[in-house]
């Protein structure tokens, strides 16, 4: 039984917002109520924005159709995709705070090995709070944790780690395989509980999956885009992939912190610490894995996941060695110039891979203009018309 929710604190509660993208009603928030109710939610409703969604009562939460999409873009809403999950990325340019946490809505609260409730979002926000160690691997796991700490041989000088990006959680029940993974083992179940939190090293991408996820917006939100999906596109069930790759490659330092840009790149050269000179270590951050897990209750038609997936199946054995080989200049030093640089590169390098990374280019500028417009200081928040705002 979730513990009632006076017994469960809300850390950052007015500088996190929860993103849910959904095409369902939202019985399944009735579960995480004690977790989430006192956060603001922004649900970004997909397919057809005359459905009408209910959302349980009780909840602060905004929620856009595509409708609020269109008017509040306008042209630029070309770059939100339709009909495909990748839609929860409208949600992260629109909200207001420092921190997101995005769930699906067949996501469900875990239970530890004791039976315990999971609170995915402290967690979340632990592991966001706490620094990460991508230059150097703690084998005791995350030091920063209770009951931890760095292991003899640590160096010193990397203790401090630096600031988290990404938390990226773990599912338990249905993982999230791939559609001939998922084609070959359908009666597999993840029953396996890792009671750990790793920082993902400097130089090695991750497959991101957005089922379960947390960042610090004010960070990394630029680099958050899930590209285009679904409708009208030759790719799906890449999106948070999409993002993983470019974010974990454009995790920056803005230049608020560049004294910490100094200190990397002295400690890169006091460790001859070489990884793939992308964004991401062209001015680090940190991208944790790992704890909290979610009960992901069902699992898409393999079918379906097949014809979305198929072609990025094999796009990404280019895709990947070109993240691995993107070097970006010393004078892009905000998340903003640090993606426009990429945009370019994609166009460049992989459009002969497929004409639709010449679109896709063109998309990740549109959303760097959608994000620098709806972000300017001047910039009136968005609500939603068509869209439903329930206190
Ligand atoms: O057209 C759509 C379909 C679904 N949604 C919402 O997106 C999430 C995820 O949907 P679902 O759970 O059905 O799909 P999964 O295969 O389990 O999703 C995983 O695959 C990734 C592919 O993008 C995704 O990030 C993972 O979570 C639900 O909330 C649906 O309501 C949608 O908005 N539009
Ligand atoms: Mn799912």
């Amino acid at each position: 039984m979730a513990q009632p929710s006076s017994h469960v604190t809300a850390p950052l509660k007015d500088e996190l917002d929860i993103v849910i993208p959904t095409i369902r009603n939202l019985d399944f928030l009735e579960q995480w109520r004690p977790f989430f109710q006192p956060y603001h939610l922004i649900i970004v409703q997909d397919g057809d924005p005359s459905k009408n969604i209910l959302v349980p009562d009780g909840f602060d939460c905004e929620l856009y159709n595509r409708n609020d999409v269109n008017r509040v873009l306008g042209p630029k809403s070309s770059c939100i995709s339709f009909k495909d999950s990748a839609c929860r990325c409208f949600g992260f340019l629109v909200s207001k705070k420092k921190y997101i946490f995005t769930i699906d809505d067949d996501c469900f609260v875990g239970k530890d090995p004791s039976g315990k409730e999971i609170n995915a979002l402290a967690q979340h926000i632990q592991n966001l709070l706490t620094p990460s160690t991508p230059f150097f691997f703690n084998t005791l796991y995350d030091p920063f944790r209770e009951g931890v700490d760095f292991v003899r041989g640590y160096p010193f000088s990397l203790r401090g780690g630096v600031p988290t990006a990404i938390s990226h959680g773990l599912w338990l029940n249905i993982p999230d395989y791939d559609a001939p993974t998922q084609l070959v083992k359908p009666l597999e179940r993840n029953t396996r509980y890792v009671d750990a939190v790793l920082t993902i090293p400097k130089g090695t991408l991750f497959p991101m999956c957005g089922m379960n996820l947390a960042f610090d917006r004010e960070l990394i939100g630029p680099a958050m885009y899930f590209g285009l999906m679904g409708d009208g596109q030759p790719i799906g069930r890449y999106d948070d992939m999409w993002a993983g790759w470019c974010a974990k490659n454009s995790t920056a330092i803005s230049c608020a912190n560049s004294h910490l840009i100094d200190k990397i790149e002295e400690t890169e050269t006091l460790f001859n610490v070489c990884g793939f000179q992308v964004i991401c270590d062209h001015l680090s951050l940190g991208v944790k894995t790992g704890l909290p897990y979610i009960w992901h209750s069902k699992a898409s038609n393999p079918f379906v996941n097949l014809k979305k997936e198929y072609k990025g199946i094999y796009w990404q054995e280019d895709i990947i060695p070109f993240f691995q080989s993107v070097v970006l200049p010393k004078d892009c030093t905000t998340v903003q110039q640090c993606y426009l640089e990429l945009s370019k590169l994609v166009k460049e390098k992989l459009s002969p891979v497929d004409p639709y990374f010449n679109k896709l280019g063109h998309a990740m500028v549109t959303w760097i203009e959608a994000w620098d417009l709806l972000n300017s200081p001047a910039q009136e928040p968005a609500a939603p018309v068509d869209g439903v705002k329930q206190n």
